[in-house]
């Protein structure tokens, strides 16, 4: 389970597409190192003030653009293109959000809206945990299974894009172990890092924080609209 020193990124997102899923979804499994990792859940921690809260300083604090959005930005989506953010409004990410999840702690099946440009990274830390993806029925109504499950593992990047974001919702069942983890049920099953941790089925999981990168399309209005919905469930 040991991440590598240094990090070897894909040449492209190309090949690290979640086949699995509708265009499109990208997981890289080692996208951080473990001393990375620890470095920022040490900022992280509430005397810094930032856990569970927007972070709404610009620019973002340097630990939180090095290494993470400099290495989003290094990745061509595929060979001779540019990086996923080329055709956003700010062409980078311009807010990133902490949310904690310890075990039984989740959040609710929701799309994210159209205050962002359709397009969320979000880097794990500490633990696994499973990420559900829903779609409405015909008459609105929430269709209770998940129609995909994508396992994120610590240190890992996940990119969702276009349909994922506006089409499905997402979410994270408040439980402290996900079950029937395996290469039928998980979409990124094959990009995981350490799928032999999961061959019994489950993942017992430990606190995980999370950093969801995006770019708000409207920074001014930011504070006064948008504050009150990034309280954690
Ligand atoms: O923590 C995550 O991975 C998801 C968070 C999320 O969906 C959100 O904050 O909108
Ligand atoms: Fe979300």
């Amino acid at each position: 389970m040991d991440s590598p020193p240094h990090i070897n990124l894909p040449p492209s997102l190309e090949a690290s597409r979640i086949a699995a899923l509708p265009p499109a979804a990208y997981y890289i499994a080692d996208f951080i190192t473990e001393e990375e990792e620890e470095a920022i859940l040490h900022k992280t921690w509430p005397s810094d003030l930032v856990k569970d809260t927007l972070l709404d300083a610009r620019p973002l604090p340097d630990w939180l653009e090095e290494p993470v959005t400099r290495r989003i930005l290094s990745i061509p989506v595929s060979d001779g293109e540019p990086h996923v953010f080329a055709g956003s409004p700010h062409g980078r990410p311009n807010h990133v959000l902490i949310n904690e999840y310890p075990p039984n702690t989740g959040i609710m099946p929701h799309k994210d809206g159209s205050a962002y440009h359709a397009v969320v990274c979000t880097v794990s830390l500490g633990s696994s945990l499973c990420l559900n993806l829903y779609k409405n029925k015909e008459d609105g109504a929430l269709e209770p299974e998940p129609v995909w499950r994508i396992l994120q593992e610590p240190r890992s990047l996940l990119i969702t894009t276009a349909d994922l974001y506006s089409e499905y919702l997402h979410g994270i069942e408040s439980i402290a172990t996900d079950v029937n983890v395996s290469k039928e049920t998980i979409a990124n099953w094959d990009l995981l890092r350490s799928p032999s941790l999961y061959l019994d089925g489950i993942n017992q999981r430990q606190t995980r924080t999370s950093l969801t990168y995006r770019d708000v399309l409207k920074v001014s209005k930011l504070g006064n609209k948008l504050g009150p919905m990034f309280k954690r469930p």
